[in-house]
């Protein structure tokens, strides 16, 4: 297994932007001691990176259309990475094609690099909870997790610590007082949807993989749960050096203070990218500030989605189509020192792991 030997005298850097649009702006640490196999895990961290990456469904005859246009990003340990943008937008496409799990529909062109190579995830070092919660109906919480658990984790463990480690999991998710309640479905009713959605994060967390994709791991939960819930995510993250992308709809501000960066798309293209905390800034420069007291997630989604675009008048206070507010944006992003850093991260993290 590769160390990444030679790393350890490389202390965590933070990299500060003196050129960045966003003033003195801290860009987000590179925490080289990532690489670093502790005794907390045998496995190697993962920094996915995806330097201009495109999705097209149709074909040749029909023509292609573009899903998503040219994204570029990355993930690194320890750190939970927010994928937002109104419905649509690309948000679970993104997702996909970063997990490596495009239908035949959907054609990926760009690299996806895991570590800075072009490889196949290994087996067991990834987790991906879906939209869709796909959950066994009959049994209990318990036993979903507890089979889980015993199914899924390593001949290394003995069978009390896997049992130890599925009570300790459906704690982290705040399930113990469902923990006899039968999981139920259509006609029989059980869980709560919020419920169902903590299972389905319980089962794919258990093995602490290194790589997580959430899809929306929040909906139906109400905001003290999202909250909760997140923050164990941000934990978990930290502590076992795990690197996570998840798509969010409508975080709550104490939820969005949560994420350490965030990927904001409209219309499959990136509208900002970067560290969560710049990303005010990044608006208020663009002529888009939030006012104070709202939710800075609210209002970049308002700012962004096309949805409802008839029912804003043009004529009233000269405000400008959402369109056009999306192409400033999207045009502004890609002309920053902001995008330019985020590259250079991405060259620095391939030269880092290589
Ligand atoms: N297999 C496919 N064939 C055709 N169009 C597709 C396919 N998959 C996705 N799309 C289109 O791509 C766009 C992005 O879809 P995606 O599901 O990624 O959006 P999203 O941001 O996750 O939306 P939501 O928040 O509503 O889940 C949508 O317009 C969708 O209709």
């Amino acid at each position: 297994m590769d160390t990444a030997s030679g790393l350890g005298s490389r202390k965590a850097e933070t990299l500060v932007d003196p050129e960045c649009d966003c003033h003195g702006a801290v860009l987000g640490p590179l925490v080289l001691d990532s690489m670093h196999v502790g005794p907390k895990s045998n496995r190697r961290a993962i920094w996915l990176t995806w330097p201009d990456v495109w999705v097209t469904v149709g074909d040749h005859e029909d023509g292609c259309v573009p899903i998503l246009q040219g994204l570029t990003g990355f993930a690194q340990p320890g750190e939970v990475l927010a994928i937002m943008g109104p419905s649509g937008c690309g948000k679970s496409t993104l997702l996909d094609a970063l997990a490596g799990r495009l239908d035949s529909k959907r054609r990926l062109s760009g690299q996806i690099l895991v570590n800075g190579r072009k490889e196949p995830l290994a087996y067991g070092t990834s987790a991906y909870v879906t939209q869709d919660d796909v959950l066994t109906s009959t049994l209990t919480v318990k036993e979903a997790v507890y089979f889980s658990a015993q199914l899924q984790l390593p001949d290394t463990m003995t069978p009390s610590e896997k049992k130890q480690r599925a009570e300790a999991t459906i704690k982290e998710m705040g399930l113990h007082d469902a923990a006899g309640t039968r999981i139920g479905g259509w006609g029989n009713k059980g869980l709560s949807n919020g419920q169902r959605r903590r299972v389905s994060i319980c089962m794919e967390i258990l093995t602490r993989p290194k790589l997580l994709f959430l899809d929306e791991p929040t909906s139906g939960l109400d905001s003290a749960a999202s909250y909760y819930v997140m923050r164990r995510i941000v934990g978990l993250a930290k502590q076992h050096d795990m690197t996570v992308l998840a798509s969010v709809h409508q975080p709550s501000s104490e939820v969005f203070g949560l994420f350490h960066k965030l990927c904001l798309l409209s219309q499959g293209r990136t509208v900002y990218f970067g560290p969560s905390s710049n990303a005010p800034e990044f608006f208020s420069l663009n002529g888009f500030r939030c006012p104070s007291l709202q939710n800075p997630s609210d209002h970049y989604l308002r700012t962004i989605n096309t949805d409802f675009d008839e029912d804003i008048d043009p004529g009233l206070g000269g405000k400008p189509r959402t369109q056009e507010v999306i192409k400033v944006l999207a045009e502004s992003y890609k002309s920053s020192s902001c995008y330019r850093h985020i590259q250079q991260q991405i060259e620095d993290i391939h030269e880092m792991v290589s």
